[in-house]
């Protein structure tokens, strides 16, 4: 039987799951009166393919995009402010088995989940509240995020027994997380080959579009490879009209495992419209659409990395000019723009670093306990 938490972000949903429930792992302490997970027994080898696939089955199982195994971590020092801040590592996957390595808004519920936690030790709680802010590193396997929110005494906060796994006390309290850089060299994205010399990779000579019905082809004639720790393949439109002409499943299932994807891709379509003509905000009030095919995961409500490989790519591209941050780092001062995913808006900041900053709401939907099938039903034909 394992414990676990089902959470939502814009309608993007994961199974958590505590790695010290899965197995019993060589511990230490975190500094913070919780136990750490070695890295190399945060769960990686607890579930196989099969097992996975069971837990994010839909009809059969708990249902999810993607499946998240979680690991308390040592105490890291923060890099901005110096101060200690609770780590959490977590490993990501897809609903068909396959690991990922990022996933932005998976990257924030477990933030939310894990700040949610800490604050249930008193004398923790009274530093956060004390700071104005506070502040959790996650650690995926390409990379470790920095993620924050911003509290008070005045913020509002919510009861929940605390005998559940999940407490919530600070419900959709936004949790931002800086996502890091985004990659446009072709070995780190990764490509198989250099095709994006110039911002845009061409669709029929590189992804062998010519296939395509031809209304489709001149849509997709130029798309933008970005890395956000995991690939990404953007395709930027002018308008709704052009996104709602795309089948996001007949053409996205067909580019995810495109040869020049050797790690395969997730396929974003992102409608951008005209700025407004007046306003110091012209940019950041453009109306931003997009509808995302995951790799491993199919069609999903929202995906917080497509979000921030959209901005990047527009950027890239010229489609939009990103003002520069006027603060380092400052959520508020950044140039932000709200991408409306069909599950919710996600809303994505470019820092003055140039790192992609994501914001958006996430939940715990509810915590259960799940049995898993008996290895015969798991081999049964369907
Ligand atoms: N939903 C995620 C991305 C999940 C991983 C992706 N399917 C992959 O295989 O890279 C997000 O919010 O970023």
């Amino acid at each position: 039987m394992r414990p676990f938490v089902k959470m939502t972000g814009c309608g993007n949903d994961f199974v958590v799951l505590e790695a010290s429930d899965l197995e019993s792992l060589e511990t230490a302490s975190t500094g913070f009166g919780v136990t750490a997970t070695t890295a190399s027994g945060s769960g990686q080898a607890m579930l196989d393919k099969t097992d996975i696939r069971a837990m994010c089955d839909r009809r059969n199982g708990i249902g999810c995009d993607q499946l998240l195994v979680i690991a308390a971590q040592p105490v890291q020092m923060d890099a901005r402010s110096g101060a200690p801040v609770a780590a959490v590592s977590m490993q990501i996957y897809n609903s068909d088995g396959s690991e990922a390595l990022a996933c932005g808004n998976a990257t924030r519920c477990v933030a939310q989940l894990w700040m949610d936690r800490e604050l249930e030790d008193d004398a923790r709680r009274e530093q956060v509240l004390a700071a104005g802010e506070q502040v959790v590193v996650v650690i995926t396997a390409s990379r470790t995020l920095r993620c924050w929110r911003a509290l008070d005494r005045s913020t509002p906060s919510k009861t929940i027994p605390s005998t559940t796994i999940a407490q919530d006390p600070f419900q959709n309290v936004n949790v931002f997380v800086d996502m890091g850089l985004p990659e446009f060299e072709w070995t780190r994205i990764p490509l198989s080959r250099d095709v994006q010399r110039g911002s845009a990779l061409d669709a029929v000579t590189d992804l062998g579009l010519a296939d395509a019905p031809k209304d489709v082809a001149s849509l997709l004639a130029r798309g933008v490879a970005v890395g956000m720790g995991n690939p990404h393949l953007v395709f930027l439109l002018p308008s709704e009209e052009q996104l709602n002409q795309i089948d996001v499943r007949a053409v996205g299932s067909k580019l995810e495992t495109n040869a020049l994807f050797p790690q395969g891709v997730n396929v974003t379509f992102a409608a951008i419209g005209p700025a407004a003509t007046t306003g110091s905000n012209a940019e950041a009030s453009r109306r931003i659409l997009a509808k995302v095919w995951e790799r491993g995961a199919g069609e999903t409500l929202a995906c917080g990395s497509a979000a921030c490989a959209v901005i990047a790519a527009a950027q890239r591209t010229g489609v939009l000019v990103a003002p520069a941050a006027t603060a380092a780092d400052n959520a508020a001062n950044q140039s932000v723009f709200s991408v409306q995913m069909p599950g919710g808006t996600l809303q994505v900041g470019i820092s003055a670093q140039g790192t992609m900053v994501l914001a958006g709401p996430s939940r715990v939907v509810f915590v259960g306990v799940y049995s898993p099938p008996s290895q015969s039903a798991l081999t049964a034909p369907a």
